[in-house]
């Protein structure tokens, strides 16, 4: 898409050229059998086509993010204040500019409330919706639903840090007769998972970045704006795969809620780094770069 792009670019501009040196810049006309196209029209087309746009949101605060709780798989809804962040974040794209012309979200209300706040303050309820398990949040094993700071405490700090932020090492897994287990509940029913299942970031990696390869990245070569509303560790899984992080520095990182991180897209999808960007990562956070590294540091903090 992107070379054809290119190509009308260079046969347009050429044709461009050709007229300027004989055409008044202000008007466009038929000549012959071509029509003359503007300079400044090819230019824009082809800065358009070269790269894409992505927008991450986490969801805002959720029920159990207030309480404190992993959470992962368990379907709780935002909080009275993450409902409000999410507004927020609806407000800054559209005050970005940023006009996403497709979305997709989990199976999880948190993201999907989201999603429908941001679309609803851009005015952009219209745009078609995908819903994919594989933008979970990673399932959280025998740890959903226990509070955080308890499990510090029983199981200490270090051994929590391991679960929480390790690249490649599980919580631990919930059978099938765990009410946690996605084969007690509807919505995974075309899906076959493991007998025993947990994840770890990796695994979830392992799943967001097929997704993505499959399902987003045709679109946002096709010069589209992306909108993903997703969740901590979907989102963490998904930003090492576009900036290319190392498996200690993704350790490190936190999504804070309801902010939205703008990715621009080169036309192989690489990450073209960003003003204001916080490192490790190369997109932009929107919003007051103060009161977004205070939801950060909130996130890291949930176990002390
Ligand atoms: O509980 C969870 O599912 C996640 C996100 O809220 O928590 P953590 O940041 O500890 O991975």
């Amino acid at each position: 898409m992107f070379a054809a792009a290119r190509n009308a670019f260079s046969i347009a501009s050429r044709t461009a050229v050709n007229h300027a040196r004989v055409s008044p810049s202000t008007r466009s006309y038929n000549s012959g059998d071509i029509i003359w196209i503007p300079a400044a029209s090819c230019v824009a087309a082809f800065q358009t086509a070269e790269k894409s746009t992505l927008v991450l949101v986490r969801h805002g605060e959720s029920t159990w993010n207030l309480e404190n709780k992993f959470t992962g798989w368990v379907d709780v809804p935002l909080s009275p204040k993450g409902e409000k962040e999410v507004v927020e974040a609806g407000q800054l794209i559209k005050e970005s500019g940023i006009v996403p012309d497709v979305a997709f979200t989990s199976l999880q209300k948190r993201a999907i409330m989201t999603l429908n706040a941001v679309l609803a303050e851009t005015d952009l309820m219209w745009i078609p919706v995908n819903k994919a398990w594989q933008l979970n949040e990673r399932h959280y094993g025998g740890l959903q639903g226990l509070d955080k700071q308890e499990t510090v405490d029983k199981y200490g700090k270090d051994q929590v840090l391991i679960w929480r932020r390790s690249y490649d090492i599980p919580p631990p897994v919930v059978d099938k007769s765990s009410p946690h287990h996605p084969s007690n509940d509807p919505r995974y029913a075309k899906f076959d998972f493991p007998e025993e299942w947990t994840e770890s970031l990796k695994t979830t990696l392992e799943r967001v970045t097929p997704y993505f390869n499959e399902n987003i990245a045709p679109q946002l070569k096709e010069g589209k704006t992306v909108l993903i509303a997703a969740h901590g560790n979907s989102l963490r899984a998904l930003v090492k795969h576009l900036d290319n992080i190392g498996e200690d520095v993704i350790a490190e990182l936190n999504i804070p809620t309801g902010t939205p991180l703008v990715y621009e897209l080169d036309d192989d999808l690489k990450p073209i780094p960003q003003e204001g960007a916080l490192s490790p990562l190369t997109g932009r956070y929107l919003g007051d770069q103060d009161a977004i590294r205070a939801r950060i540091e909130g996130v890291k903090n949930q176990t002390k």
